[in-house]
């Protein structure tokens, strides 16, 4: 029985997976119930009112078998009046009851879903943006993401409605059983000696057709192969003539799908048929064993009544199991997904504003000693071999050499994105692995070669260098970036909307807002990752004003792809293979003659000219 959603989830998708139930499944989604403890007494008074409709429902068929027979003149129940007005009556009152009390038992058991919910979502969203960057390089994002949104609107929809439903049905199965029993024992079971080969039937003709079903799916799947190739294919198809042969070919694979189907719609037809002929046949054996009873004077009218009403409970509760255990079968599986990202490990950051209070303030001196390092999802490529470089609190090197050589990987590895697998990484003389990851990251700025920009105003995206930045501030980081005058030439000025929905800002533009951004951060090690794509002159010497406001008194590492602009390095380091191969001043290593820098900027000169 399809019910409807209660909730503010995404539609489940319907291809989730549904993993067999056992206790190690069982047991790691009942971790997810932890997150109903907050809100348990709620969730308590929800189950109550649960039962209580479930109960008030289950008093109806006797009531109106009462009132059938009162208006015989018979006495069902010594504790009931004979009145039918009376019954009448009470009868409104106990659905008035129920209705109350199913709206608080939906509002509730929503509440608390939600609620929930919304407490797993926030913690997986915290442990998403706390994961080491490795974790991402194995992943999707985009996967990741609609994974995570499918499993939580089934989740979702299990809370809020499937357990409610299950629940409910299973006192109306239980209760109305029971009742059953009560009315005529003789009918129940003879109701009830057909229902084994119903079921027996429902799950081989079941399994059957589903497999049937399948099969169709990937004959199709097959069928439409043949048209994807052909089209892609089309001028070799073309050339050879071979037109009969494709169109043979797929009329071929349509033919086993027409078949497959058709096999598939005989048994489908044969299992409907079945089903209604038992459904109705019982209809049709209760009624004439039951009329019979009633003449022989066994039992009344509106026992009958009364019977046939709960018949149609059972019977409509049973039918709804079979999808509602296919929900929660759902739900569990998605719910193991889900503590999969929960029980991640995390990097050591903090969540709170509070938690980025510097702790150990950095001057400024980096140095790498032998660092070799691979990236976790390559082991076997080894990017960076025994790199060692020294820059002292506010020198600026350079590091050059060849695409693919690791100098990215240097940045990265600053900024503890990932660890050495061998060497360290030293702050002012201190191993990175003494600092808090924070500490490392509030003091290290990256101006990275694309910009990404959130979909937010030009204030926010500067603001997102220090977020208490106040407005005053935030004018002079731009100022200093050569930013400020381009802004202010929006109309909307600072409140301009970037990003996807508003401007797009040119290359050298989204550059100077990165920078002022790395302005409002002042930190004391600054990492260029020089744009590859070159800007037009006016706009380059704009960017390259602003980049030596901002190198001004700090330790630079620049990623330079145009050795023009690092003429002026305390030290310049020269990567290949991720090996350095040199390193001294400009007109050290220009001396050098024949070396890899020589090289490169002999030949960077001669494409300028
Ligand atoms: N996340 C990653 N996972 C696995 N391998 C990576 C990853 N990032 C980079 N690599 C590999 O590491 C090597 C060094 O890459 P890196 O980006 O550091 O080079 P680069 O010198 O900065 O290149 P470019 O000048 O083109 O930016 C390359 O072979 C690259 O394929």
């Amino acid at each position: 029985m399809a019910r409807q959603r209660l909730n503010s989830g995404d539609t489940p998708s319907e291809d989730l997976p549904k993993p067999k139930l056992t206790k190690t499944t069982l047991r790691k989604a009942a971790k997810l119930l932890a997150y109903l403890r907050p809100y348990r007494t709620k969730f308590i008074v929800g189950m109550v009112f649960l039962f209580l409709s479930s109960l008030t429902a289950l008093t109806f068929p006797a009531l109106l078998g009462a009132m059938i027979d009162a208006a015989q003149g018979k006495v069902k129940y010594d504790w009931l009046a004979v009145e039918i007005h009376t019954i009448g009556a009470i009868s409104f009152l106990i659905l008035f009851v129920q209705s109350v009390v199913s709206f608080f038992r939906i509002r509730l058991f929503v509440e608390v879903a939600e609620k929930s919910l919304a407490d797993i979502r926030r913690d997986s969203y915290y442990n998403l943006i706390t994961f080491p960057l490795d974790f991402f390089a194995n992943r999707r994002v985009g996967e990741l993401n609609s994974r995570l949104s499918a499993d939580l609107a089934q989740i979702q929809d299990t809370m809020t409605t499937t357990v409610a439903e299950m629940i409910r049905q299973i006192i109306l199965l239980i209760g109305g059983v029971c009742w059953l029993f009560i009315v005529s024992a003789k009918l129940t079971l003879l109701n009830l000696s057909i229902l084994p080969i119903l079921v027996v039937v429902a799950v081989i003709f079941g399994r059957y057709i589903r497999k049937l079903s399948r099969k169709a799916q990937d004959k199709l799947a097959e069928s439409n192969t043949v048209v994807q190739e052909t089209l892609q294919g089309i001028s070799n198809v073309k050339a050879f003539v071979n037109e009969a042969y494709e169109a043979s070919r797929y009329s071929r694979t349509l033919d086993a799908v027409v078949k497959i189907a058709v096999k598939g719609a005989t048994y489908r037809g044969i299992f409907a048929s079945f089903i209604i002929f038992c459904l109705f046949g019982a209809v049709v054996a209760v009624i004439w064993y039951g009329s019979s009873l009633v003449a022989a004077g066994s039992i009344s009218v509106g026992d009958l009544t009364t019977y046939i009403l709960y018949s149609i409970f059972v019977a409509g509760s049973m039918g709804s199991f079979p999808e509602l255990y296919a929900n929660i079968q759902k739900a569990i599986g998605a719910s193991e997904r889900v503590i999969e990202i929960l029980d991640e490990q995390q990097e050591d950051v903090g969540l709170l504003e509070e938690e980025k209070a510097i702790k150990n303030p950095i001057k400024g001196t980096i140095a790498f000693e032998n660092v070799t390092f691979s990236y976790p999802s390559r082991r076997e490529i080894t990017v960076l071999k025994n790199v060692s470089f020294k820059a002292q609190a506010g020198e600026k090197i350079a590091i050059v050499g060849p695409s693919g050589t690791g100098k990215s990987t240097i940045a990265a590895l600053v900024l503890q994105f990932y660890k050495p697998d061998s060497g360290r990484i030293l702050f002012d003389g201190r191993e990175a692995d003494n600092y808090p990851l924070t500490d490392i990251r509030s003091q290290v700025a990256i101006v990275p070669q694309d910009v990404l920009l959130f979909g937010g105003t030009i204030r926010e995206n500067i603001a997102y260098g220090r977020l208490s930045a106040d407005a005053d501030e935030i004018i002079t980081a731009a100022e200093r970036a050569n930013a400020h005058d381009f802004i202010m030439d929006f109309p909307e000025g600072y409140d301009t909307v970037v990003g996807e929905r508003g401007v797009k800002l040119s290359g050298g533009q989204r550059q100077r807002i990165a920078i002022a951004r790395a302005l409002l951060k002042d930190p004391a090690i600054l990492i260029l990752d020089e744009a590859t794509s070159s800007l037009d002159s006016e706009s380059e010497r704009q960017v390259q004003q602003a980049l030596e406001e901002l190198m001004k008194n700090r330790t630079s590492i620049i990623i330079a792809h145009r050795l023009s602009t690092i003429r002026e390095a305390n030290q310049i380091v020269v990567v290949e293979c991720g090996q350095v191969v040199a390193s001294g001043t400009h007109e050290e290593l220009m001396e050098k003659g024949d070396g890899l820098y020589h090289h490169l900027y002999r030949l960077q000169l001669d494409t300028a000219r």
